[in-house]
């Protein structure tokens, strides 16, 4: 099976500082579910932002979606970032819309029939438990309720790729379980998702998914550990397939 993502011996540094990711190596199948784990400065969001296209390895080979991203035109990631939905950790809502306008903007964009947009998202709202907030500006919002606008937005136009950074930060654990239920639903309808969290109570709900750990920017456990049997969620971490 071709790979979604492959990273071959990568590296990241901003500037001229020391390299904040490392020789790293694994594969992204399609249809994949990938936990990212490891202590906060390991290098979740870092290797988050090479998957959507924010930044570009400084080192070694990153491909996605079968094109080279070191060696791709610029002109060429637009397309490619598309075909991704981002959770970012500070949300990025958009002030000046409304919470419904923030959910629709992914399908108007992709020019989706009013009609269409309307009944998905306030089918979604609803889910997110938003619908009463429709009309809210995101700065009204709690920060789960923002929480939870960003993923809706995220997962509207149902795409390829979802990259979610600690998605669940702000929520309570009823609402954390209920979030990681759409992404595993969205996953089981075809959608490749990684989301890097601390949450480690909730890495068992979703028990087909590869965990891999960052420490220091590496990949902590050695290749291989992935699909050994679940061991508690404290120790429970792999590196992933090549
Ligand atoms: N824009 C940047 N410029 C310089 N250094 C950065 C930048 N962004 C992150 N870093 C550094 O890169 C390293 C990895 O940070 P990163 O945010 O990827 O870690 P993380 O595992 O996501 O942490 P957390 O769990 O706290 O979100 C850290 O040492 C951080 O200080």
């Amino acid at each position: 099976m071709e790979p979604l993502a492959r990273f071959e011996n990568v590296g990241l540094r901003y500037g001229t500082d020391a390299e904040v990711l490392r020789d790293i190596s694994f594969r992204l199948d399609p249809g994949a579910f990938l936990f990212l784990v490891g202590p906060s400065g390991a290098g979740k969001t870092s290797l988050l932002k090479l998957l959507y296209l924010d930044r570009r390895p400084t080192r070694g080979r990153f491909t996605l979606f079968g094109e080279n991203i070191g060696a791709a035109p610029r002109t060429k990631l637009p397309a490619l970032r598309r075909r991704i939905g981002v959770v970012f950790q500070d949300f990025r809502l958009l002030d000046h819309l409304s919470a419904f306008d923030n959910v629709a903007l992914p399908l108007r964009i992709g020019g989706v029939a009013e009609a269409e947009v309307a009944a998905h998202v306030e089918e979604l709202l609803d889910w997110v438990g938003l619908a009463r907030r429709r009309d809210a500006r995101p700065r009204t919002l709690s920060g789960g309720e923002q929480q939870r606008l960003a993923i809706a937005r995220a997962v509207i136009a149902r795409p390829d790729l979802l990259l979610a950074d600690e998605p669940t930060g702000n929520v309570d654990p009823e609402m954390a379980g209920r979030l990681l239920h759409l992404f595993h639903e969205l996953n089981r309808l075809g959608t490749t998702v990684v989301v890097a969290t601390h949450a480690l109570q909730l890495l068992p709900k979703v028990p087909a998914a590869t965990i891999m750990k960052l420490d220091r920017g590496e990949i902590a456990d050695p290749v291989g550990a992935l699909r050994n049997p679940p061991a508690p969620p404290e120790t429970r971490a792999a590196g992933a397939a090549r």
